[in-house]
């Protein structure tokens, strides 16, 4: 029996203008355009191998060492999608195997927490339909692909592109205009560094689906948000990452988690996804600002409350001197720093500094370091990949 199999990676991407509520549930259309930084594959990405055969009796996932269910009407409507426009090559070219009509082995690894508000769903999607779209051999631009990914999770068609990304929301009923481009490539902006702070890695209550639909049905702040603050915003954003301003992307992206979390307690009953700690993150984060005279750190919240704080590299040591006297003894740091690095953030420390953050430390740290679980420290990255490594035995196939 012949097996063909095909794997590809894909990357986490954290929204700096969020996509929150959908004009069309069933398509999985928003309300609003977004805007994304994807970050690196180095620290969090998908691999999924995709393989078929007229021997596979049902279309399978393991993700992770375990199956997972593959009925739910998005990932069907997105394996359908890829099966029509293979079926399209075939009716062109018969020479083709007709893969279309074969069922589909996908396993699957993302080497971080799954489901815990570290976007796993967008880089398992994205990986899902590169992984195939390489079985069928299509031909479609990743901004096409990016509309299949789409219809898995919203913010999943983001992670098709590596980079500065911008997810259109468009305007076309059937969702033919609501696709993912590339604002800048990761190569013309390559010092923007990401560090993930863990609150919490359990599942949330409010799932981001539930939450958005929730918020278009009852807040009435949403309607000024997507009417004129992120209309406005969309297009500052792109400004000035495309002029490499990071002062004002800091502003707006700070600004825009704000918003979105407002219309997440303005919704009702209320949705609360930051806690405490994440509070105290953000006023940590403008003590710091305030004290550099300009913006040298943004952070950003998802449906959940882990922190993402965005920077760029020449402001690294500046940020994480300040950060060390808070949370040195998370898990993470030694992952990414060198005990010099850490020692000499300690020694720059100085007097100054700790006139200006001294109140701050004694009234948190010792909240925040109970807090934060983890750090993940990592940057800006590339779009998905293909690669050699596989998760199939291509003589069973099964997982390997
Ligand atoms: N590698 C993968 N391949 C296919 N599907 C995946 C993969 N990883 C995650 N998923 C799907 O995404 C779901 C998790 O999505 P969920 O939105 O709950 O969490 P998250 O994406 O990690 O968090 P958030 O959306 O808050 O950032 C999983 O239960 C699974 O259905
Ligand atoms: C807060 C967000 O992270 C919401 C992401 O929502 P999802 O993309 O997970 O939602 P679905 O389309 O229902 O799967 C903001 C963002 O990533 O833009």
């Amino acid at each position: 029996m012949a097996i063909y199999s095909v794997s590809a990676t894909a990357p986490v991407n954290i929204a700096t203008l969020k996509y929150w509520g959908k004009r069309d549930v069933s398509l999985n259309l928003p309300t609003n355009s977004s805007i994304s930084v994807t970050l690196s594959q180095d620290d969090l990405r998908t691999l999924t191998t995709a393989a078929t055969s007229d021997t596979f009796e049902e279309d399978t996932l393991w993700l992770n060492g375990k199956l997972e269910s593959l009925q739910s009407k998005r990932t069907q409507d997105c394996l359908h999608d890829l099966r029509q426009l293979r079926a399209q090559l075939e009716d062109e070219d018969k020479t083709l195997p007709p893969m279309s009509k074969w069922k589909l082995h996908l396993v699957s690894e993302n080497n971080f927490p799954t489901a815990a508000g570290l976007a796993s769903s967008a880089a398992g999607f994205a990986a899902l339909v590169v992984a195939v779209a390489k079985l069928y051999q299509l031909p479609q631009s990743m901004s096409e692909l990016s509309k299949i990914a789409r219809k898995g999770s919203g913010s999943a068609c983001r992670s098709l592109f590596g980079g500065y990304v911008a997810w259109e929301m468009g305007e076309l009923k059937d969702g033919t205009d609501s696709k993912a481009v590339q604002v800048l490539e990761k190569d013309q902006w390559p010092d923007m560094k990401a560090l993930i702070l863990v609150v919490s890695d359990i599942k949330k209550d409010v799932s981001s689906t539930k939450g958005m639909q929730l918020t278009v049905a009852t807040s009435d702040l949403f309607q000024h948000r997507i009417a004129k603050v992120v209309p406005e915003r969309f297009i500052s954003m792109k400004e000035a990452i495309k002029n490499k301003d990071f002062n004002k992307f800091a502003e707006l992206t700070m600004k825009d988690s704000n918003s979105f979390h407002s219309t997440c307690l303005d919704s009702y009953p209320p949705i609360f996804y930051i806690n405490d700690t994440s509070k105290r993150i953000i006023n940590l984060c403008h003590l710091i600002n305030t004290f550099y005279e300009t913006n040298i750190v943004a952070y950003t919240f998802d449906a959940g409350p882990n922190a993402v704080l965005y920077y760029l590299k020449e402001n690294e040591d500046k940020l994480l001197s300040i950060l060390n006297e808070i949370c040195s003894n998370i898990t993470g740091w030694n992952d990414k720093f060198s005990k010099e690095q850490t020692e000499n953030w300690s020694n720059t420390y100085d007097k100054k500094l700790k006139n200006h953050f001294e109140s701050f430390i004694v009234n948190y740290r010792d909240d925040i370091d109970k807090h934060v679980t983890r750090v993940i420290a990592t940057q800006v990255g590339s779009g998905p990949q293909s690669t050699e490594e596989s998760l199939i035995d291509e003589v069973t196939g099964l997982p390997k």
